[in-house]
């Protein structure tokens, strides 16, 4: 039997399936973005020293706290950044929600970075797997509305599979009132907060669904695009 699970917010996680990290606003983008871009590895990290102190290894260093790049910081928790720069380079990342949340995942068969910009190669990778769980890293320990709106577009891509819970019952209920991906998008808190800080282009790039057809995955150095 093949199902799955949301996690609405970040908790332990042991499975032997498929852990699909999101963090929409925008870490998961960010990532997706940065390889599908050329970038040789994104390396996940917890704090602003940690990151600085990859510097000297050649990583382009970026990230955010309070949604803008730390002093030092090469480029911010931007796709559009990453987009720009990253192509042939090894980047090193921290931010609030996203990168903590790598953290809490304990034991899985594979875990992968999942957003709006890869979602349909997302759904084609878990099919691979009887159980898959969808991590959603909310804000500041908080239900985040874009992750749970990306959860409830790949639980109801993945039709035949069981919900595991209440939430994931929910969410692909949710998902068939979806009709526009970006409005429905910049009605979160995480969003409005966004393009108060002047980020408004990463919201809407965040929401251009299967711009890319990468799917990167977590190894020991971090994530990658693997062959
Ligand atoms: O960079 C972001 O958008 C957020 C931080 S904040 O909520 O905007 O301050 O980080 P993330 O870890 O990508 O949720
Ligand atoms: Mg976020």
């Amino acid at each position: 039997m093949k199902r799955v699970f949301v996690e609405v917010l970040p908790r332990e996680i042991d499975t032997s399936g498929l852990v699909v990290l999101v963090d929409i606003l925008r870490a998961t983008s960010t990532i997706v973005a940065a390889l599908a871009s050329g970038a040789e590895v994104v390396k996940t990290v917890a704090t602003v020293e940690e990151a600085l102190s990859w510097r000297q290894r050649g990583y382009l260093v970026a990230g955010e706290r309070g949604g803008l790049p730390p002093e030092g910081f090469d480029l911010g928790n931007s796709p559009l950044e990453a987009q720009r720069l990253a192509k042939g380079r090894a980047l090193v990342l921290t931010t609030t929600n996203g990168t903590q949340a790598v953290g809490k995942i304990r034991s899985a068969s594979k875990v992968v970075a999942g957003a709006f910009l890869n979602l349909s190669a997302v759904v084609q990778m878990a099919r691979g797997f009887n159980e898959v769980v969808v991590l959603c890293a909310g804000t500041e320990g908080r239900f985040s509305r874009e992750d749970f709106l990306f959860a409830s577009l790949l639980v109801q891509e993945l039709s035949d599979y069981q919900a595991g819970d209440d939430a994931t019952l929910v969410a692909r209920e949710w998902a068939a009132g979806i009709s526009h991906l970006e409005e429905a998008l910049r009605r979160s808190h995480h969003a409005r907060r966004l393009v108060k800080l002047g980020l408004e282009a990463d919201v809407v790039f965040c929401a251009r669904r299967d711009l890319f057809s990468v799917v990167p995955v977590l190894t020991g150095e971090g994530f990658k695009i693997l062959p």
